[in-house]
């Protein structure tokens, strides 16, 4: 596996609010990574920055040279006036016919191509903002929110996709979602935000655990596989951690263990 991306000690401040704090996170090819976190928790701000569209307040980016990125953003708003049919969307994304056409093979949508923008449903406009990313022949694809508006098969079926093309391409994934329980099955790394790292590793399909109920609230728990991780510290309702003495949780300094049948604690 090569590396592609790293961020070191990266902090992003919009005026007081800290939004990112002290995170670090490497990419790399053929390796999904996924971010999840509450509402407001720094995931998009944190991708703005590994995609150079945000600076950081401070810390280190590396990126490997002539690193190409294919970004599949979390929506897109078209103007129903404007007549643009998913062919032209596409060329005005710079890609050659060849890597328009090979990619739309991948994607499955070449159906697709004559038909209005405005007119394709929610999965169809989905798989039309990946063949664009994907027409760039990406080492890292980047995908905030890649199944919003989307039901639930072609949920299923958009990951699934993702995970093939990873394998298919060798490219890296770095993907913003909240489908922790669709998303499992096919991440190689979980990383838990909220401003700061709380708890990074391989996700382990488990039942409720105290700490994600911290971040996610008991709804998601009941419907959502999770996975078990030393989450420590609380937050408060702008997610600021709640510092006692000991936890000046500044780093991610907890770890992801495999729990197979451990039972929440009370
Ligand atoms: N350009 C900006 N100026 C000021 N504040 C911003 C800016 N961009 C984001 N924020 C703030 O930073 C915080 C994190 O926002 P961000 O969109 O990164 O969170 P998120 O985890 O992606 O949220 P969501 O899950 O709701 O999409 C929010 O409080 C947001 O209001």
């Amino acid at each position: 596996m090569d590396k592609l991306l790293e961020a070191t000690a990266v902090n992003l401040r919009f005026g007081d609010k800290q939004v990112l704090q002290n995170i670090d996170l490497c990419l790399s090819s053929a390796n999904i990574t996924t971010l999840i976190g509450p509402n407001g928790a720094g995931k998009t701000s944190l991708v703005r920055v590994m995609l150079g569209l945000q600076k950081p307040s401070s810390g280190n980016l590396w990126r490997l040279p002539k690193l190409r990125i294919g970004y599949m953003p979390q929506k897109l708003t078209i103007d129903s006036s404007l007549p643009l049919t998913v062919k032209r969307f596409l060329e005005l994304g710079g890609a050659s016919a060849n890597d328009i056409n090979r990619a739309l093979a991948l994607t499955g949508v070449e159906k697709l191509k004559t038909s209005a923008m405005q007119n394709l449903s929610g999965g169809e406009t989905q798989r039309v903002l990946l063949t664009r990313a994907l027409a760039r022949k990406p080492h890292l694809l980047v995908l905030d929110e890649p199944v919003q508006g989307v039901d639930v098969n072609g949920q299923v079926a958009l990951y699934d996709l993702i995970n093939q093309i990873r394998h298919e391409q060798g490219c890296g994934v770095l993907m913003v979602s909240h489908d922790l329980h669709l998303v499992m099955a096919n991440t190689d790394d979980v990383i838990c935000l909220n401003q700061h790292v709380c708890c990074h590793g391989h996700p382990e399909s488990v039942t409720a655990h105290p700490a994600y109920l911290d971040l996610f609230g008991p709804k998601a728990a009941q419907s959502l596989a999770v996975y078990s991780h030393n989450h420590d510290h609380k937050h408060d309702l702008h997610g600021d951690v709640i510092c006692d003495h000991d936890h000046a949780a500044h780093k991610p300094r907890l770890s992801l263990r495999p729990v197979q049948k451990e039972k929440p604690h009370a």
